[in-house]
């Protein structure tokens, strides 16, 4: 474990699911975080998706005491500045670049890059990163992957990203080289429209209580 490694774990707690959030409405943004925080889910990731994601992530460091907000789908540098001005605890990464772990070198914020292959892993690996994102999960591969890797590639864990469901989570995180799983489907697009705050919490309930 590098100490890069454990500041992340440390920031996420235990905490088996990560829900990866797109906001299209900034207003729904602290709602939301406070949802999820009541059903146990205190570690989110705000993706970059769409046009007020700073804002929310804004929005949530400073109103949401209970909340340990990140910034996801970080693609370069200025993304991963812009997200840490913000108030981003945590930076996540659908892969690695050598733009992104330059930034990452220079920070304090902690980052989470995806990696699907033995070299991706590699590279990580050689940047002092031993807590990796998993992305896409199901389409490269999922637990049958994580399984090939646990030997050669041991000192190396997993937050699975991408496909992850209710149906399937734990599954994932029944394996020895998986810490957590990502996934949007505790935060679906339309109870977040709806507003149905009530919905989401439940939802963050039954998966904060997955074992890992
Ligand atoms: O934007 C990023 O940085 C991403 O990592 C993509 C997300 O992880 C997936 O969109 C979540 O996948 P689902 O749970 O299958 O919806």
């Amino acid at each position: 474990m590098t100490s890069k490694t454990e500041r992340l774990l440390s920031l996420l707690n235990g905490q088996p699911v990560i829900p990866v959030l797109k906001i299209a409405n900034v207003a729904d943004a602290v709602p939301l975080a406070r949802a999820l925080s009541r059903g146990g889910l205190r570690a989110i990731e705000i993706t970059l998706r769409t046009a007020d994601a700073l804002e929310a992530i804004r929005r949530v460091a400073a109103e949401v005491e209970d909340a340990v907000v990140g910034a996801g789908t970080i693609l370069d540098a200025k993304q991963f500045d812009e997200a840490a001005a913000a108030g981003s605890k945590f930076i996540v990464s659908p892969g690695i670049t050598s733009q992104l772990l330059d930034a990452a070198k220079g920070s304090p914020v902690p980052l989470l890059p995806g990696a699907i292959t033995p070299g991706e892993i590699m590279a990580a690996r050689e940047a002092g990163l031993r807590f990796l994102k998993f992305f896409p999960a199901e389409q490269s591969g999922g637990i049958a992957s994580l399984k090939a890797f646990a030997s050669p590639l041991g000192d190396v864990k997993f937050c699975p990203t991408g496909g992850i469901t209710a149906r399937n989570a734990a599954d994932y995180l029944s394996l020895p080289n998986v810490i957590c799983v990502g996934g949007s489907w505790v935060a679906p697009d339309d109870l977040i429209k709806a507003g149905k705050w009530d919905e989401v919490e439940a939802l963050a309930r039954e998966a904060s209580k997955l074992a890992k």
